[in-house]
């Protein structure tokens, strides 16, 4: 039995980064996603991981897997949600160490390869692909610790696709995080988990990924719509006043983690400002969210704009963020980056206006060397099959 499981990408519409640092962000699940299958009947002494999108399949033999001493995974106790008390794997650096050496034991399935070989070409799309089996590993190992009789492990096969651009700001890893995490679950406990369960493994994964995340990210991916988090609460929109958005690929790669460590230097180097460019971007995130709900106190265009200068301050602009803004602005739009930025993704608001002119931008900016497209947000999130 195949068991499918998937989790959506997000747009952040107001206060990427800020939310970092306890201010509010706004984010809306998008109508792309990323889909995990898990055949935990398989008959095989392995467990393989087919990742896809990034053409890297590998396994990892049992009898190795088995020697690993599963205690050192699990450092924490917590409630999950159910009632009875369950262990929830704990992500340190510790721990990272520790699953790259577990990953090298692995076997690359495309040439039965060693996976040292692979990781010594310096591929860019084979180290990303490392990283994913280290969340991988992480929540394979923890869970099976904390749900399985002492030494015991199971064998799967595991495949994971998406249509989320990954690396582009949409919440690819996210998506990977909760996608797999809700699967690895149902398989590990027999039954589906609650939503609160699969946010605190998927959390943990993220953790690997980026090293601070502030959760708003698989917040989304659980619950799909649209919500406004701050310092782990959560409010969720009574209505969302929109429905679509121009998402433009600036085809800038950029990496979450670096544009986070570099904001939190800049915060070291000028505390002061960096603290009141925050506390003007969860003010935005607040008015921003009194408009999505239907309160017309203030300009909307306005709020993009400036949140768009404010994290430029923060230092997550680039060049071709600006480009893409500026055809947008010829055709009367507004828009800003999205997620951490540097690159990647940028979204232009289009509700209600003339069709022909989104169509008139949207041919402008695909004339060039952008990728643009209309999507529906305030998408379902995780979702089981
Ligand atoms: N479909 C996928 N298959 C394998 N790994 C993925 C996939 N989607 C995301 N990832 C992992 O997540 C990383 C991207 O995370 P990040 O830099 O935060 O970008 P994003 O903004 O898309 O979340 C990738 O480098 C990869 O390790
Ligand atoms: C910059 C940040 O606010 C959003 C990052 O989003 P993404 O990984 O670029 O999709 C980081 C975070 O919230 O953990």
């Amino acid at each position: 039995m195949v068991l499918t499981v998937t989790a959506p990408g997000k747009v952040i519409l107001f206060g990427e980064h800020a939310v970092c640092f306890g201010k509010e962000a706004i984010a809306t699940a998008i109508d792309r996603k990323t889909t995990v299958e898990i055949d935990c009947q398989s008959e095989s002494d392995c467990v393989c991981l087919n990742l896809i999108d990034l053409v890297y399949h590998v396994k990892w033999p049992l009898q190795q897997l088995s020697k690993i001493k599963l205690e050192s995974l699990i450092d924490s106790v917590e409630g999950d949600g159910d009632g009875d008390n369950q262990k929830i794997g704990y992500y340190n650096d510790e721990i990272g160490k520790l699953l790259h050496e577990i990953v090298l034991t692995g076997i690359n399935c495309a040439n039965n390869g060693d996976i040292k070989n692979d990781i010594a070409s310096k591929n860019d799309v084979i180290l990303s692909a490392i990283e994913s089996c280290k969340s991988f590993l992480f929540l394979y190992l923890s869970m099976a610790s904390s749900y399985l009789e002492a030494g015991k492990l199971i064998p799967m096969a595991v495949s994971l696709s998406s249509n989320i651009t990954v690396g582009s700001g949409l919440g690819s890893s996210s998506a990977f995080s909760v996608s797999l995490s809700g699967a690895l679950l149902k398989c590990f406990k027999g039954s589906q988990p609650d939503n609160e369960l699969i946010n605190k493994w998927a959390f943990q994964s993220e953790r690997q990924f980026h090293g601070k995340p502030s959760g708003i990210d698989n917040n989304i991916a659980v619950a799909g719509g649209t919500l406004m988090f701050k310092d782990n609460s959560i409010f969720y929109a009574n209505s969302m006043r929109l429905t679509k958005i121009v998402l433009v690929d600036t085809k800038v790669k950029r990496n979450t983690k670096t544009l986070v460590s570099k904001t939190i230097s800049r915060r070291q180097m000028f505390p002061e400002t960096i603290n009141n460019v925050m506390d003007a971007i969860g003010d935005i995130s607040r008015k921003a969210w009194k408009y999505l709900n239907g309160d017309d106190s203030f300009d909307f265009k306005t709020m993009v704009e400036m949140n768009q200068c404010l994290l430029n301050c923060l230092g997550a602009g680039h060049s071709a963020i600006d480009q893409v803004l500026a055809i947008a602005k010829k055709h009367g739009f507004q828009g800003k980056l999205t997620g951490a930025g540097g690159g990647g993704t940028v979204i232009i608001f289009v509700e209600d206006t003339p069709e022909k002119s989104e169509e008139d931008l949207l041919y402008d900016l695909n004339c060039g060397e952008f990728k643009a497209q209309t999507i529906n947000i305030n998408c379902p999130g995780i979702s089981f099959q």
